[in-house]
């Protein structure tokens, strides 16, 4: 901290503060986020996880971190200070002005390539916005906030907790099916949409009406004057199937807009992203992993004093390599969405008699095997008369433990999504991903037993 001068404070999270502050050192200006550290260790761990990840997002189109350090019971990230603000105001300051095809593309085309630089180390970061997309001076945007993220190195990883903006979330998440790199693409297209339209691809007037488009994948069409490829795009981005979305690599490489989104990246972006040839980076996730679930920050230390802590003998993660020897594929283990149980904390319920028509029943779609393209009746009937201005806020919540409806984000919560266990195992088809229509291990035969669960907590509230 005494490196560092306050110069003011530019927001307050649900985490805590976002300060800017100007390095002693240096005389340039950083952000500096302020992070109340929980009580227990495990806990604490989780906290610690977005200085983790970020120091290890080293990518022109992500927010830089420089420095962590705890003192006084917080946790003090350090990161590049981004003069343009975050997306989300820009786009308000437009008013009704549309961007330009050439801005567009320039900022989407970062965007995807910083993603993709994520996906590449197994990391999700699941609560994709404009605000949490930031512009620097210089007009180029950055990913942030990677407080919500997540390894992808443990199959409890998709059992327990799902983090995102109710706007932005996909609809396999509100149908309790597993997330994966795909869940980032669909937040990515609301994120696309926005810059073409300056409105949000899902504008509803209730929460019910909220979560039936999103999950129909029904939107406003794009103004007719963008090219066919962003019309196209946008229409694969918000396929309601995450294996019919476009990986972050299909999108830079091989999609029919590929073309018009890698003139607006440097060579040297272009060469790297190639350089990793679109898979999932297996070695850094461990390491990323191995890190989040095995060592702390220390007092006043940087990340590369903690990876020196990191015993390079300790595994990861127990990694089986083959089917047989995994036994049967890991489900995605049935309980409430988490969005969807914060939603209700603070939801007046109906009674049960206004089911809303959806179309099929989850076991008629268990039977066919096929992807449920309405959402499911009771979590929209739950939903039915809840407060829709909160959807564009972050949720997270526990699906086990004591408290379900206490996430990372409240205080004294926490996210035990990821982290190498004792004895956890590693999907590794899942994750990895393959050709571009497959590159989504997804399982459509996950009951949605939840639901029950949910209306029994509603009951009991
Ligand atoms: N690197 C950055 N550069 C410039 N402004 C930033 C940066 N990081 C955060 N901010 C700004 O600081 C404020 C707080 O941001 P932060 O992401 O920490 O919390 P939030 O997004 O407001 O809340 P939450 O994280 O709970 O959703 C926001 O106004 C955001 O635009």
């Amino acid at each position: 901290m005494d490196g560092y001068s306050v110069r003011k404070v530019i927001g307050t999270g649900s985490f805590g503060r976002a300060l800017l502050v100007q390095s002693r050192i240096n005389h340039e200006n950083y952000v500096m986020k302020e992070i109340l550290l929980p009580k227990t260790q495990s806990k604490m761990a989780n906290t610690r996880r977005e200085a983790v990840l970020l120091s290890r997002m080293k990518h022109p189109s992500i927010v830089a971190f420089r420095d962590s350090f705890e003192g006084d019971g917080h946790l003090y990230i350090v990161m590049e200070f981004c003069g343009g603000g975050d997306l989300l105001q820009r786009i308000q300051q437009q008013k009704n002005t549309l961007f330009s095809q050439d801005t567009i593309l320039k900022w989407f085309a970062q965007m995807c390539s910083g993603t993709k630089h994520i996906h590449d180390q197994r990391v999700l970061h699941r609560d994709l916005k404009s605000k949490n997309i930031f512009l620097t001076d210089d007009g180029t945007v950055k990913l942030g906030d990677f407080g919500s993220a997540c390894v992808l190195n443990s199959a409890k990883a998709y059992a327990h907790t799902y983090v995102g903006t109710p706007y932005y979330v996909s609809p396999e998440i509100w149908d309790s099916k597993p997330y994966n790199n795909k869940s980032d693409v669909w937040s990515l297209g609301c994120v696309l949409y926005e810059l073409c339209t300056l409105r949000h691809p899902f504008q509803a007037p209730s929460w019910k009406s909220l979560i039936m488009k999103v999950c129909r994948g029904s939107y406003p069409p794009l103004p007719q004057h963008l090219p066919y490829e962003l019309h196209y795009l946008v229409k694969q981005m918000f396929k309601t199937n995450p294996k019919d979305r476009p990986s972050l690599h299909t999108i830079l490489t091989c999609h029919r807009v590929a073309g018009l989104l890698r003139r607006h990246l440097p060579n040297k972006v272009l060469d790297e992203s190639e350089r990793r040839t679109g898979r999932w980076r297996r070695e850094e996730g461990e390491k990323v992993a191995s890190l989040l679930g095995q060592k702390t920050l220390m007092t006043g230390s940087t990340l590369e004093g903690l990876e020196s802590c990191v015993a390079p003998t300790e595994a990861p993660a127990e990694i089986s390599t083959s089917r047989e020897q995994r036994g049967p594929r890991r489900q995605w283990t049935p309980g409430p969405s988490d969005t969807a149980l914060q939603v209700l904390a603070n939801a007046d319920l109906l009674s049960s008699g206004s089911l809303a028509t959806t179309g099929q029943t989850h076991s008629e779609n268990r039977e066919r095997k096929r992807w449920d393209r309405s959402p499911p009746e009771k979590l929209l009937r739950l939903l039915e008369k809840a407060q829709l201005s909160t959807a564009f806020r972050t949720y997270s919540i526990h699906r086990e433990g004591e408290d379900p409806l206490v996430g990372p984000l409240s205080p004294g919560g926490s996210d035990d999504t990821d982290g190498p266990t004792a004895g956890q195992t590693e999907d590794e088809e899942r994750l990895q991903p393959r050709s571009d229509d497959e590159d989504t291990d997804f399982e459509e035969d996950c009951p949605c037993d939840w639901m029950d669960e949910l209306e029994q907590m509603s009951m009991d509230h």
